[in-house]
């Protein structure tokens, strides 16, 4: 029976098979024949209207359940020119018009997921998704950076940095940063004195005292003072060449240019700070930065082989420690100073804060002024440590942390990120939920005494990310500004001059103060108060 039916199959095919290859012949014939009558300008039209249609229809295909315009209202670039100029008050219309929202620019799909769970969702699937960098970091940072590590490589390659940032390894790098802080303590009255104490922008000394800082912490005393200044000068242009829209291609002269010419002799640097470093701990000395603490991590590992050991078994080279430690300086820079920007302001802005922390600056070192500030005493600085964390969260550095969908990924019950479309979790959101965090948009650093609500809702402390990405520098975050606002509390009368634009937030990177933070710094006697000029 089958048999038949199969042949009757063929049969007919083989009968109809001519008809229909002559009527393909004659469709394409009739097809071939109408584009050539038309003339180029119709030909033009025609795949632009085909090009507009696929626009609309791949943008309505992947938006799904997503909020965002009902059309891509600017054809192919969408929201391009916006995307130049970031406004923090069109980032947070976004977020809050839905827990998924979406927008297309060019070919790029992005979604925008605002929710604590849905953000953290995302970032805890590493299955899923990757950090997603311009095509152009690949170049400025290289290739085989640690940091475009994915999965179980990126994996291991993170526990052998942890070692870095622990409490123990942190301890050491305390003394250098003490003396970056007093001599800029130094530096910023020499500034306003300079200045007859006029209110003065010091939104890029904020950049280079925080620079100086990483770098201390990184290198030691293997960096010269020249060379701090030349990378905190210079710095800007890396944020610059790495902003989300950029030419992909490094032409000379170009912002991407000047910023992988900067990164190169950054990293030129930190290669021969690292082989400094390893003669400096085969010879017996102690660790005193980051550099340090790596070269005795290997030279520690050589004769043991437990877990820890083993990640460092082998030769770290001078060229991959420069590149890592290139990538704490790109993470740390913006972020960091973004949270000094807005921490000095926060603070200066609040007397009653200010009085709080010096007094806790005197207790924790029972009135003696020439005790050095070691972990113990960061430990005991408990309101100080409130100031710092209710800044972040009032002010998070990082608004947004962009990934990419390596496979179609579920995000929420009736939407799937197609392949290839960028996932970006909001941090900002979790951090001024009003059921977590009691009117959010006021600065209140008592929310997080022991046992609060906030301090609780460990969830929605996003600041520093979450999942397998999460902010290697976060410990250090907490205790360098634990010694860097203590002190100047201490040593310092800062003032700071409200204007209008002092409370906007301007995006570059991360977020600054839009006025870019006008103040003075006077000498202060730390235990009397007593102010000089
Ligand atoms: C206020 C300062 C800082 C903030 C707000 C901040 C925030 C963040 C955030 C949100 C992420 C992404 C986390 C994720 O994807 O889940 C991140 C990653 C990272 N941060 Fe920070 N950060 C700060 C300072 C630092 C410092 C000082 C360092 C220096 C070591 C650092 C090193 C890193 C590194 C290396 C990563 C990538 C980790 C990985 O991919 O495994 N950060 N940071």
């Amino acid at each position: 029976m089958a048999d038949v039916s199969v042949d009757k199959v063929a049969e007919f095919q083989n009968a109809t098979m001519p008809l229909i290859e002559a009527t393909n012949t004659a469709a394409m014939t009739s097809l071939l024949g109408m584009i050539r009558s038309l003339s180029y300008w119709q030909i033009a039209i025609t795949l632009l209207c085909v090009l507009l249609v696929w626009d609309q229809i791949s943008y309505q295909t992947k938006k799904g359940s997503c909020e965002g315009p009902r059309w891509k209202w600017y054809p192919i670039i969408g929201p391009f020119l916006e995307s130049l100029d970031p406004k923090f008050e069109e980032y947070k219309a976004k977020w809050y018009s839905g827990e998924l929202s979406c927008v297309s620019i060019f070919h790029k799909f992005v979604v925008i997921a605002s929710s604590r769970d849905l953000a953290r969702k995302i970032m805890q699937s590493p299955k899923f998704v990757k950090p997603c960098v311009v095509d152009v970091a690949v170049k400025i940072l290289r290739p085989n950076n640690w940091v475009f590590l994915d999965g179980k490589a990126h994996v291991d390659y993170r526990k052998s940095l942890n070692g870095l940032f622990t409490k123990h390894a942190l301890e050491q790098y305390l003394p250098g940063l003490e003396d970056i802080i007093d001599k800029y303590i130094e530096k910023f009255v020499s500034i306003s004195k300079g200045n007859d104490y006029k209110p003065q922008v010091f939104f890029h000394e904020m950049r280079e005292i925080l620079c100086a800082l990483s770098l201390s912490a990184f290198c030691g005393k293997y960096i010269t003072e020249d060379q701090v200044r030349k990378i905190a000068d210079d710095y800007y242009l890396v944020t610059a060449a790495l902003e989300l829209v950029n030419f992909p291609i490094i032409l000379p002269y170009t912002k991407t240019w000047y910023g992988k010419r900067t990164a190169d002799a950054a990293m030129k640097i930190f290669e021969e700070c690292a082989q400094m470093a390893k003669d400096h701990i085969a010879s017996g000395g102690e660790p005193i930065c980051v550099m340090d603490a790596w070269a005795k991590l290997m030279q520690d590992a050589k004769d043991k082989d437990d877990e820890q050991s083993r990640l460092y078994h082998r030769e770290f080279s001078n060229k991959e420690m420069s590149e890592a430690v290139f990538t704490f300086l790109f993470a740390s820079q913006d972020a960091s100073s973004s949270l000094a920007c807005w921490l000095f302001q926060i603070v200066a802005d609040r007397p009653d804060v200010l009085q709080k922390i010096r007094e806790e600056q005197v207790a924790v070192r029972d009135g003696d002024m020439s005790k050095k500030v070691t972990l113990p005493l960061i430990e005991k600085m408990k309101y100080t440590t409130m100031c710092i964390k209710e800044s972040l969260r009032y002010r998070p550095p990082v608004l947004m942390v962009p990934y990419v969908v390596k496979q179609k990924f579920q995000v929420r019950d009736n939407y799937t990120a197609p392949k290839g479309s960028m996932l970006i979790p909001t941090l900002y959101p979790a951090l001024h939920d009003p059921e977590v965090y009691e009117n959010p948009d006021e600065y209140i650093p008592e929310r997080w005494v022991e046992g609060s609500p906030a301090n609780a809702a460990k969830k929605n402390w996003l600041v520093f990310g979450c999942g397998p990405h999460v902010c290697l520098g976060q410990t250090y975050v907490m205790m360098t500004f634990c010694a860097l606002l203590g002190k100047f509390a201490l040593y310092t009368d800062f003032q700071h001059t409200v204007t209008p634009l002092s409370e906007k937030i301007k995006v570059f990177a991360t977020i600054f103060p839009q006025d870019d933070l006008l103040m003075t710094f006077k000498r202060r006697d730390p235990l009397t108060g007593e102010v000089h000029e």
